[in-house]
């Protein structure tokens, strides 16, 4: 049996993921919403959907008997509503990073995924993939020892995609720390919580500063410190502006571990698949990450049709729990920075 997969949004992610879905056994995508007609009919077009599953409206496509699951794939702003009625509408979901604009927002679609016995996933992509699992893994293992620190970065060049992307508009939930910082929060909860064998811990203290821009009402670039029960630091830098430092590090006592291209280890010009551990002062020894599939969508969606299929309602790669710590930090984080957002105000 495969899960049938619908998407909201017939946007750039909308478009790896349906990539990602094509690849997978254990899925197959059989509706696209979108604003438009035309976007809907043109999205369908090139996956192969039937033209009388291609939406022009979102309720549209929530309305077809023949969608199990909705991937929700449009700005940050939109994903607290549209979830909600996906939930309603009594369909699983995976609901695109960050799951929605701040606590209040997830708790509102936590309440609805309850209430109506659905599936539920944040859509933090690389936590699905082998490497990321094996770095965890080498952690617990106390590759480097005792963890002290975890570094982690992520950085692109944004200014090319225009001041009408969703990056640059406040009120598309646009800046660096909303539209990655979930990343290398999410990459340091996990592995404090892996040095101690534990699932992702929430971090005890958290302090920031931002560049958020006078005309644009966004950050360009922040950054955090971290601090967990277990007396782990972390620090983490997110930037627009360059394609600058993508790269992951955990410290210890013995030695550091190091993943070139944790984010998109499925891109192979963001750097090599493989995790890197030195003793303090010693050459790096290398792990390859040898796969057969590589597409890391692919990842993702099989291990949501792997958790819907057997009746879970939550995947253990990022749970309930983890998205509530997640959003928990990022309104913190924001509020260091002085990051407000229309949803704020609610
Ligand atoms: N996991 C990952 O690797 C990535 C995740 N993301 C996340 O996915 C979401 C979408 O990002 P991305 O695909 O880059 O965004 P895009 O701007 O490329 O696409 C968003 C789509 O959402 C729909 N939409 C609904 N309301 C609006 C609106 N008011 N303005 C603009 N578009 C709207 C549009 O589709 P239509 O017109 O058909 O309705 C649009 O094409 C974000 O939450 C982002 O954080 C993004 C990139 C990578
Ligand atoms: O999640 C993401 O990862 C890659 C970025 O290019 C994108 O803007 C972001 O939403």
């Amino acid at each position: 049996m495969s899960l049938r997969w619908g998407i909201l949004g017939t946007g750039n992610i909308a478009t790896t993921f349906a990539n990602g879905l094509k690849q997978s056994p254990l899925n197959s995508l059989v509706a696209i919403g979108s604003r438009s007609d035309a976007s809907a009919q043109a999205f369908g077009q090139a996956f192969g959907v039937t033209k009388a599953a291609c939406y022009g409206t979102y309720d549209a496509l929530l309305a077809d008997p023949n969608v199990d699951i909705v991937y929700i794939a449009t700005p940050h702003p939109q994903h607290c509503e549209l979830a909600i009625k996906t939930a309603k509408a009594k369909k699983h979901m995976l609901v695109e990073k960050p799951m929605a604009m701040n606590e209040r927002e997830v708790q509102l679609i936590l309440d609805a995924a309850k209430e109506n016995d659905v599936f539920l996933m944040e859509a933090y992509m690389y936590r699905c993939h082998p490497q990321t699992q094996k770095a965890a893994e080498m952690i617990k293992q106390g590759v480097v020892g005792e963890v002290k620190l975890v570094k982690a970065s992520f950085s692109f060049e944004g200014y090319s995609l225009g001041p009408s992307s969703r990056l640059w508009r406040n009120e598309l939930g646009g800046g660096a720390l909303m539209d990655i910082g979930g990343y290398p929060l999410s990459w340091a909860r996990l592995i404090a919580g892996a040095a101690q064998g534990s699932s992702p811990l929430h971090p005890t203290i958290l302090k920031g500063v931002g560049n958020v821009q006078k005309d644009t009402q966004v950050d360009e670039w922040a950054m955090a410190s971290l601090g967990f029960e277990n007396k782990i630091g972390a620090q983490l830098f997110v930037g627009v502006f360059a394609d600058a430092d993508c790269s992951v590090e955990v410290v210890g006592t013995k030695g550091t571990l190091r993943v070139p291209n944790l984010w998109r280890p499925d891109l192979a010009v963001l750097g090599p698949t493989q995790i890197e551990v030195s003793e303090h002062g010693k050459a790096a020894a290398i792990t390859p990450i040898v796969l057969e599939q590589t597409n890391l969508f692919t990842f993702e969606a099989e291990a949501v049709a792997k958790a819907v299929l057997s009746g879970k309602k939550e995947c253990d790669f990022m749970t309930w729990e983890d998205s509530l710590s997640q959003v928990r930090s990022m309104d913190q984080w924001r509020k260091e920075i002085g990051l407000v957002y229309s949803a704020d105000k609610q």
